[in-house]
């Protein structure tokens, strides 16, 4: 039996770090995702190991079921009470990680595959099983391919083990019911908080609900945009890590409080206004324009702000610098530090411009694309059709 799940990575609009701290964010799914395939051996099948198999980075990693069950067998508890994973979990799945010898130059994925354990041996117990990961996604760039990994596969993990309502003898792609939701989001966050360390479940939860979110504290509300959103996404392909970034901008909160709360608190009201703004109504250009002219001088706010924070980089000001001088704004996305920057492309700028300033980012080694936002979220398939 087998069955595919995916799931998008995301862009943050407004809020990101500040989240963390309780301001509130808003986010969209982008149409690139991370695809689990995760198949259960036949009953006449001999072999006995769990396989993770990550496709675009030619990585495999493989575990006889016995070990896992012997290191993680006392830790797991209830499908449908999602908790966070112990230390002394953390520290037996790392010596499990140890054994399979990632190269150092792709260490960051242990992480990646600690979650894997976690999530493989909450929600299937100690099966055999075959698990591929792919994805679209650039790795630790700011799009969010943390959460769409962890969503895609607690949503294939989940699908397998009979928890959750859904019908097999569907074809095609087909979304999790309402309440199934709200499990599949609380997995994936708990995969997410070893990855980041300490995540606020924004990525995990657009991921999982696709669309475009406003969220604060844990809480999230669905939102629709009545503006026409377009913005070029640009990667410094500067390498960054999330958990670090979070864990600076807490040290820098602890030294500095009050400064910091105020940046949080402000960050807030900008997120506010953001989500306010692209909800309302635009019926012709002129207001439509006035409403990209505010939403650009927010993110320009935002981005002042995620400065004072210390997460934004050399290459990001690059950006800043090469976009304005098209009378473009910006602002980085996800944790900074490199990653992607995300530029506001006004609705009736010529293609002529677009193109021109494509050219100059190119130039400095960067990488742009255009994706479509808040598309589906987290998806299944059975069986082999798509
Ligand atoms: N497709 C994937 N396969 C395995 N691990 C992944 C995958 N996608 C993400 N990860 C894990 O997430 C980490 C990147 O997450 P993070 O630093 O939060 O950046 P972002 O979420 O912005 O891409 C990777 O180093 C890896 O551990
Ligand atoms: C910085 C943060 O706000 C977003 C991180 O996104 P990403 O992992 O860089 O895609 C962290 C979080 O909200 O958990
Ligand atoms: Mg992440």
């Amino acid at each position: 039996m087998e069955v595919k799940a995916r799931a998008p990575g995301k862009i943050i609009l407004a809020g990101e770090h500040a989240v963390v701290h309780g301001s509130t964010a808003v986010a969209a799914s982008v149409d690139l995702y991370t695809t689990a395939s995760v198949r259960l051996p036949s009953s006449s099948d001999k072999d006995d190991t769990v396989k993770l198999q990550m496709k675009d980075l030619a990585l495999e990693f493989l575990w006889p079921t016995s070990r896992i069950k012997e290191a993680l067998g006392g830790f797991v508890g209830s499908i449908s009470t999602p908790t966070p994973c112990p230390a002394d979990c953390l520290k037996l799945m790392a010596s499990l990680v140890e054994d399979q010898n990632i190269p150092e130059a792709k260490i960051e994925l242990a992480s990646g595959v600690s979650a894997f354990l976690w999530l493989y041996s909450s929600i299937l117990g100690f099966v055999p099983v075959d698990v591929t990961i792919t994805s679209e996604l650039p790795l630790g760039s700011g799009l969010g391919s943390s959460a769409a990994f962890c969503v895609a596969l607690s949503a294939a993990l989940l699908a397998l083990s009979g928890s959750v309502d859904v019908d097999r003898e569907r074809r095609g792609w087909m979304a999790y019911k309402e309440d199934d939701l709200v499990l599949l989001n609380k997995w994936a966050f708990e995969g997410e908080k070893i990855i980041h360390g300490k995540p606020s479940g924004i990525d995990n939860t657009v991921s999982t609900y696709g669309s475009m979110i406003k969220f604060r504290s844990g809480n999230l509300t669905l939102i629709k945009s009545n503006m026409p959103l377009k913005m070029l996404i640009t990667n410094t392909k500067v390498g960054r890590n999330t958990k670090a970034l979070v864990a600076g901008v807490a040290e820098r909160t602890i030294r500095h409080p009050d400064a910091m709360n105020s940046v949080f608190k402000a960050v807030d009201s900008v997120s506010k206004e953001v989500s306010i703004l692209i909800q309302s109504l635009v019926d012709d250009d002129v207001s439509l324009t006035a409403n990209e002219e505010k939403l650009a001088e927010l993110m320009e706010m935002n981005q002042g702000l995620l400065q004072s924070m210390g997460v934004s980089h050399a290459t990001i000001e690059t950006v800043l610098r090469t976009t304005l001088k098209y009378k473009l704004v910006s602002k980085l996305t996800g944790a900074g530090g490199g990653g992607c920057v995300l530029t506001l492309l006004p609705n009736l700028l010529s293609e002529i411009v677009v193109d021109k300033v494509i050219a100059e980012l190119e130039l400095c080694g960067f990488e742009c694309f255009i994706a479509g936002i808040g598309g589906r979220g987290a998806e299944i398939l059975f069986g082999d059709s798509s």
